[in-house]
């Protein structure tokens, strides 16, 4: 099987600790070169921080684990330099459709509006995430990969983490001020650590089956309740990349893992769904069952847990990798705050509080999708099937269905690091809110908001005519990228070119102002990870600072 990919292999190189018989110190080491490690090391070596990446493999994800990637993941991986690329070749789309047997019930669009750079979601094998992810790695200077390194043993203490590697050379001991956890669901160092993962269980088995097929049915998610081709269970098909085919069979708890795993079990699974004419050869079988389950705290000292190590939960709704990159989408600007000495490392607290709120909502969706999905009790089931039923006729029934509610970000609004409004605004780009894209012209042409967005602190100040804004407003503007935490100062207007040097952004068709309620005046703070830290009605330096303090636990 794998027919359609061929996996790099990741040489060992001998570090300097075995050439050496040394220590080593790095100020910050990642365990984990999946897309959440790889994510976190790129975020952080991209803001100039050394980082060394340990994995203990020599190759990316064995099989397609993850296969659909949020807008909002896809506008993260534009802040790392590197998300064209993903959608060059992952398989674009916005619409699912939840079928009864063989009648639509419902359907949904994932991108309502027009106006924005990146689709709904994009389907793409794991794979070919990671790889991609690895040759962004190779782009950043200061960032070591070292493959077929395990993890033994990591011991914590006040000033420092020591942790010790196995390779195929033997053994070895570094130290490091700092090491993000990236190793997995099963977290060997979660374990060593002795900390917990609490969550349940889901009494299911389902059954992953890549094929690789010539087939012209549209790129969108479609969901079977009950199809005659699996009946009394449910079917899940995406499209993926190279013309794979991802069908997810619901099995039940009862089914053998390993006999349903074989070819001639496997096979007129497919062909009861595809008609027998249809040509299609297996790529990757798989079975799963699966957990909904978080840690109590993501940071423990110098020890901080991103991704599958810290949460998990179901596939349905995609939640799992495209949480995970938003963990590190939150972890590396505190981190490396932390690590210049410009924020105490209580910011790190607020990497839990906010990725835990954001787990705790995974969850909730997870779970009850896989409630509808796989009901617990006949009752259950009752209702359940009588939902399923009314859909197609009745409006209220259809939002009861549930065969996940797909990713999008967290909105992060009970998060201490906002200044609360005090002014009036309408829309949802509150203080917390993963911040809307929308189109723009700079000088060097159209473009979009969240390419100019990202990375440091930004205060986007809105005017209607950037060459009228007065010289007193300019100056203290330009004085904000002078601070401890730089905040880069951007004016937005419908046209004209800002004074003293300001980057200006047109706002060409109106829906900068329109999406973020902006008047003249009107001035937004913008945290590195993009999303919104305070607004105000009128610019007014003090408050804005006293906002970048509040942001980074400096306040
Ligand atoms: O469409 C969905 O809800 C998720 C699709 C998915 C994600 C991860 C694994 C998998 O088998 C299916």
């Amino acid at each position: 099987m794998q027919k359609t990919f061929t996996y790099p292999k990741f040489e060992f190189v001998r570090p300097p600790e075995l050439v050496e018989g040394r220590v080593g110190h790095y100020p910050v080491v990642v365990v984990g070169a999946g897309p959440v490690g790889l994510a976190t090391a790129i975020d952080l070596a991209q803001q100039g921080q050394q980082v060394l990446l340990l994995d203990n493999d020599d190759t990316v994800s064995l099989g397609s684990r993850g296969v659909c990637y949020a807008k909002h993941t896809l506008e993260v991986l534009d802040r790392m330099g590197c998300g064209d690329k993903f959608v060059r070749k992952g398989v674009s789309w916005d619409v699912g459709r939840t079928f009864l047997r063989e009648s639509e019930v419902f359907n949904f669009n994932l991108r309502p509006e027009e106006h924005h750079h990146r689709p709904g979601m994009i389907n793409l094998q794991q794979y070919y995430l990671e790889q991609y992810l690895v040759e962004r790695t190779d782009e950043l200077p200061g960032l070591e990969k070292r493959f077929k390194s395990n993890v033994i043993s990591a011991v914590p203490s006040d000033d420092k983490v020591t942790v010790q590697v196995d390779t195929p050379e033997g053994p070895y001991s570094l130290t490091t001020d700092w090491l993000v956890v990236a190793d997995g669901a099963r977290s060997p160092i979660r374990t060593m650590l002795g900390l917990d993962i609490e969550g349940k269980v889901f009494m299911d088995r389902f059954l992953i089956a890549d094929v690789v097929m010539k087939a012209d049915f549209p790129a969108e998610r479609w969901f079977w309740f009950d199809p005659p081709f699996h009946p009394n269970q449910s079917v899940l098909l995406h499209k993926q990349a190279d013309n794979v085919w991802r069908i997810d069979f619901q099995l039940g708890w009862n089914a053998d893992p390993v006999e349903e795993k074989k070819p001639e079990k496997v096979i007129p699974r497919i062909k009861a769904m595809l008609g027998d004419e249809r040509e299609f050869e297996l790529e990757w079988v798989s079975i799963y069952t699966f957990q909904c389950r978080r840690m109590n705290s993501f940071n423990h000292g110098r020890v901080l847990f991103v991704g599958d190590s810290a949460h998990q939960v179901s596939p349905f709704g995609a939640r799992g990798a495209n949480s995970g990159i938003q963990d590190a989408d939150n972890l590396a600007w505190k981190l490396k705050l932390v690590m210049d000495g410009k924020a105490p490392a209580t910011l790190l607290d607020s990497y839990t509080e906010e990725r835990s709120y954001a787990a705790d909502e995974n969850i909730m969706n997870s779970t009850r999708s896989t409630d509808f999905i796989t009901p617990k009790s006949n009752t259950s089931r009752m209702f359940r099937n009588a939902v399923l039923e009314l859909a197609a006729q009745h409006p209220f029934a259809r939002s009861l269905v549930n065969s996940g509610r797909l990713s999008v970000p967290t909105w992060l609004a009970e998060s201490s690091l906002n200044t609360p409004d005090v002014d009036d605004f309408a829309g949802n780009m509150i203080p917390g809110a993963p911040m809307a894209d929308a189109p723009l012209q700079t000088d060097k042409g159209e473009g979009w908001l969240l390419s100019e967005m990202g990375n440091r602190f930004q205060a986007l100040h809105y005017v209607e005519d950037a060459s009228l804004l007065d010289a007193n407003t300019a100056q203290s503007m330009a004085e904000l990228a002078l601070s401890t935490v730089a905040v880069e100062p951007m004016v937005v207007a419908r046209q004209g070119v800002a004074p003293a040097g300001l980057k200006t952004l047109i706002d060409s068709k109106g829906c900068i102002a329109q999406r973020y309620d902006m008047k003249p005046g009107t001035t937004y703070l913008s945290r590195p990870d993009q999303h919104v830290a305070a607004r105000w009605r009128a610019l007014d330096t003090s408050k804005l600072n006293a906002a970048v303090a509040r942001a980074t636990c400096n306040g």
